[in-house]
């Protein structure tokens, strides 16, 4: 298990390039098997979870190129479906959360598909109802085999129809709109999720001849069509990415450039910045944070107290909630953090408190962080990642401390950001991995 090792306190300096988007990138991968056509696909970060499901589409038949460091090309010619029924195949798409996702285009195409509970992050629950009831809808059976935890759908017919979905479900809008453009007939998708992953995902079959309108909305109309055709496709820069390094500037005093954030895609992520304080300029398409030493929370009209929640897009990503919060730590005034999607990802405020941080936590969802406003700085720890995002608010948390810190289970980190070690010791950090 690798560590890292982190002397904070230093001010950072310089330009940084997010990677492409891994939410994204799950979503598009297993759209690669709608189509017998070649698909290349262009900025594909280089992560664990995408190499994991780019090894699992190899697994199932498709010829997978690479065209250079972060291009591919994935022809999905002839796909094995028995590999959908060996151990090999529940082992790997039970190690990442997005391999959910090849559950609709191989429902679609071969009438047929199982997926074991799917991996990712251990926030709380994470139901996949909404995949299931929208496979229903369209006509499949559904069965799950409680003795081997594997998930069923069969249908040698999907029909479209009119769907209410029972929550705005990322993968599981990604899921069912993948499933029904493939489907005789329309399908009209309500209460769907359209975070700019979907917006991609929509476009990208659109260009392969699929007949999908209301994109960005969370109205979606599909005209089924017969077969899908090859394309090409770029991945949106990674926001959640860009989010982290905004926080990280803010909390070490750093002078970053965020380089082609693709700031039309960004929604409400740089406002919510914005009311703890934090000054950013945009330049053309480059998000430029200066060196801050003091930033302050904003409050409501009011006068009262600041809550940022999460809430579907829109709205606030759940995924940069523990960036904020931990920025928070240092900013003047104070903050309400509200995770109402997961029940379990605010547990990591108890290192933080460690590191000297005044928060309160006040059940599983809400946190209140009264900042520090830099009168005290954190002090370095040992501490365990506990999941992707609270991982890189920990080595946020890290690089701006006093002394040294030690973050374990790093794989976490390793799943979402590329290379992460590396572009922030080009940026002046003082981070090492140590491998055991
Ligand atoms: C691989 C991938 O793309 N993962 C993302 C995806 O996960 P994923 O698609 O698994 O998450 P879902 O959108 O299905 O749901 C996330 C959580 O929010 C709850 N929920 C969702 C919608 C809603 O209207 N109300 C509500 O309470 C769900 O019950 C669940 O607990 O979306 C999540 C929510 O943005 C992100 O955190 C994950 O990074
Ligand atoms: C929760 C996340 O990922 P996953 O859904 O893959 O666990 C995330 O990206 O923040």
């Amino acid at each position: 298990m690798s560590v890292f090792k982190i002397r904070g306190g230093r001010k950072l300096k310089g330009e940084i390039i997010p990677q492409g988007a891994k939410n994204e990138a799950l979503q598009i991968l297993s759209a690669v098997l709608l189509t017998e056509e070649p698909v290349t696909i262009h900025n594909v970060p280089n992560i664990v979870d995408v190499n994991k499901l780019i090894d699992l589409i190899r697994d199932l038949g498709c010829k997978v190129e690479k065209l250079g460091e972060e291009s591919y090309r994935f022809t999905a010619a002839n796909i094995n479906t028995l590999f959908l029924e060996t151990d090999d195949y529940r082992r790997k798409a039970a190690a990442l959360r997005g391999s959910v996702m090849l559950l609709g285009p191989i429902l679609a195409r071969y009438g047929k598909a199982s997926i074991p509970k799917p991996g990712g992050d251990k926030i709380g629950r994470r139901r996949l109802d909404t995949h299931f009831l929208g496979f229903q809808k369209l006509g499949a059976k559904f069965n799950f085999d409680s003795s081997e935890h594997l998930f069923h759908i069969d249908a040698s017919e999907l029909k479209g129809c009119y769907m209410l979905l029972d929550e705005a479900s990322v993968t599981g809008t990604a899921n069912i709109i993948m499933a029904a453009v493939l489907a005789k007939g329309k399908t009209t998708i309500y209460n769907a999720a359209c975070e700019p992953y979907l917006q991609q995902l929509c476009l990208m079959l659109n260009r392969m001849g699929a007949k999908i309108s209301g994109v960005g909305s969370n109205l979606i109309y599909i005209e089924g069509v017969e077969k899908l055709d090859g394309t090409e496709h770029t991945l949106l820069p990674d926001m959640i990415e860009i989010g982290s390094f905004i926080g990280l500037a803010a909390m070490t005093q750093s002078e970053i450039t965020i380089k082609n954030c693709r700031i039309d895609m960004l929604g409400i992520i740089p406002e919510i910045f914005r009311r703890l304080g934090i000054k950013m300029e945009f330049r053309g398409d480059d998000i430029h944070i200066p060196s801050q030493e003091k930033y302050e929370i904003e409050t409501f009209i009011d006068g009262s107290i600041l809550t940022i929640a999460d809430a579907p897009w829109p709205g606030f990503t759940p995924d940069l909630l523990s960036i904020v919060l931990v920025v928070a730590t240092q900013a003047k005034g104070t903050v309400l953090i509200h995770q109402k999607m997961f029940e379990s990802r605010l547990f990591f405020v108890d290192k933080l408190i460690d590191m000297g941080a005044q928060i309160i936590l006040c059940d599983p969802h809400r946190a209140t962080v009264i900042g520090l406003d830099r009168k005290n700085s954190l002090r370095g720890i040992k501490m365990s990642s506990p999941d992707i995002r609270a991982g890189v608010a920990l080595l946020i948390a890290a690089l701006s401390a006093n002394g040294t810190s030690e973050i374990s289970n790093i794989d976490q980190i390793d799943r979402g950001y590329q290379n992460i070690d590396k572009r922030l010791k080009a940026l002046g950090a003082d981070i090492e991995r140590v491998i055991d």
